[in-house]
């Protein structure tokens, strides 16, 4: 019963049996923008493989309209391969149910990693890898890096520390878990159709399950030999924190069982490390792309850091055109460009149309941050017109409060790691822009930067950014770095 509402309008002819999926081209955040355009600008309903409908939401009314109003209704992911074969078959806090399972997850996510206390409390060790990479960089005495690959190392080796105590890429050691977080990455970006046509899941097209499932034996062994290390007494991490809990718990119906700690380990080595990565190596870009604001960046970290030191995460809130340039770069290269679906739990009504249950929701954050209906000039890179202190959008801010950019997404299922995620990248990029200039290879210059996507699990950047840095602090400072 529609109650007499239309249901949202949809692009019209669709193929058997796979529906409107060859509509989603190869980068689909793309695709959709522009069929979103023509046929439902709020709203478009796709019918993709056999499952049920799709519903692309492509406007900050449409947004507000659903994660507002209506948030406790499209608060659960829909059924895929990579929750049942790689996340313990949904014990994991992506992949959970909207429910007390996966309130009890963020909760523990936000007591122990995420508070401002917590994020205090492991800064030292985001810095002492921020200093690993900085004396990297100076090692290769000016020469070109593909930088990409080094704030990946970075970010997961700091997580890998905060969460068990140990790092996890250690140059010259095997690189075991290196190959298998790279690994995890591109599967769980590959497009696998048994998601879209269960008929056809038992077939295993693509191989991708039966890739999974190999993948998913590797991490749990690796997880149970960290756990094993955790109880002979390792470094007080979040490992630590989970498995004192179990223990607390065990016999009265356990808080957190071995599997939820190894799942909520695994999603957040997932979530946690290529998006914080990715978007910083953009923000390098930019910046590249845009030499005054980098001069002024630059000045703005010496008055704030000088040059006799690195920078700190504790002089991040001193660093106003930084937090500017940061969400600018979030506003232009949301990593998550369609966030992550959902799946809406009843009937309900939205913008004037029926929306059926199980109806499943793409919220395409990518073209909502680049419309020109909802931003000026929304393809140029403006930090200061539109985000210093005085600009008429400076109030804005990424956290899910302001529907005309959600690089995190918004509402109770909004990024867990929203604050790591802001401090990562806030901070990454500040340790890089004041520690070195950095120049392009001969040949390429700044206006001619390579600025297309691919598309994977986070946006990545077609052509990977290749620079050579050029240390500008006093040279004691690498010295140190290096000890
Ligand atoms: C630049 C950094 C990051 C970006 C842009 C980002 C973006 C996102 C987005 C768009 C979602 C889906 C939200 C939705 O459904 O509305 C998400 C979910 C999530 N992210 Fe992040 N993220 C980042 C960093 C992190 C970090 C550092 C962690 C943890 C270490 C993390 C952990 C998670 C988790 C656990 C979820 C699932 C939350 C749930 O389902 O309740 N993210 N993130």
């Amino acid at each position: 019963n529609r109650g007499g509402l239309p249901l949202p309008p949809t692009p019209g002819w669709a193929w058997p049996v796979l529906g409107h999926l060859p509509l989603l081209g190869l980068i689909p955040h793309h695709s959709l923008a522009a069929l979103a355009k023509k046929h439902g600008p709020h709203f478009l309903l796709l019918n993709l493989g056999t499952t049920s409908p799709t519903l692309v939401v492509s406007s900050p009314a449409a947004v507000r309209s659903l994660l507002k109003s209506l948030d406790p209704l499209v608060s659960s992911r829909p059924p895929n391969a990579g929750a049942t074969h790689m996340a313990y078959n949904y014990q994991d806090l992506v992949f959970a149910p909207y429910g007390p399972r996966w309130r009890l997850l963020r909760k523990l996510c936000n007591v122990h990693l995420f508070s401002q206390k917590a994020l205090d409390h492991f800064s030292s060790v985001r810095e002492s890898e921020a200093q690993d990479l900085v004396s990297r960089l100076s090692s290769s005495r000016s020469a070109a890096v593909t930088i990409g690959p080094m704030l990946t190392d970075c970010t997961t080796n700091a997580l890998g520390r905060t969460m068990l105590g140990r790092r996890v890429f250690v140059p010259g050691e095997g690189g075991e878990f290196r190959e298998m977080v790279l690994e995890l990455m591109v599967l769980a970006g590959v497009f696998n159709i048994g998601d879209f046509v269960p008929e056809l899941e038992w077939l295993d097209l693509q191989g991708v399950v039966k890739k999974m499932k190999r993948l998913h034996k590797r991490f749990d062994d690796f997880f149970e030999r960290m756990i094993e290390e955790n109880s002979n007494g390792g470094e007080m991490c979040f490992l630590g924190v989970l498995m004192a809990l179990k223990e607390d718990a065990d016999g009265e119906g356990s808080k957190i069982s071995r599997r939820e700690i190894k799942a909520l380990l695994m999603d957040l080595f997932t979530a946690g490390t290529d998006t914080s990565s990715s978007t910083v190596e953009w923000a390098i870009a930019e910046l590249i792309r845009h030499p005054s604001l980098l001069d002024a960046l630059q000045l703005e970290l010496d008055s704030v850091a000088g040059r006799d030191r690195l920078v700190l995460e504790s002089d991040l809130p001193n660093l106003t055109l930084l937090q500017a340039i940061i969400k600018e770069i979030f506003r232009l290269h949301p990593s998550t460009p369609l966030l992550l679906p959902r799946i809406v739990a009843e009937d309900c009504e939205a913008m004037g149309y029926h929306i059926p249950k199980d109806t499943r929701v793409l919220i395409n954050a990518w073209a909502i941050s680049r419309d020109p209906d909802v931003w000026k000039d929304p393809l140029e890179f403006k930090p200061v017109e539109r985000f210093m202190p005085g600009a008429p959008t400076a109030h804005m801010d990424v956290k899910g409060n302001d529907f005309e950019f959600i690089p995190f997404g918004a509402g109770r299922r909004i990024c867990a790691g929203m604050s790591m995620g802001i401090r990562n990248v806030q901070f990454l990029t500040a340790a890089l822009v004041h520690a070195f200039d950095w120049e392009l290879l001969e040949g390429e210059t700044p206006e001619k930067l390579n600025m297309e996507e691919v598309y994977g699990l986070t946006l990545q950047r077609k052509v990977p950014l290749v620079v050579k840095p050029k240390p500008r602090l006093a040279p004691h400072v690498y010295a140190n770095a290096a000890k």
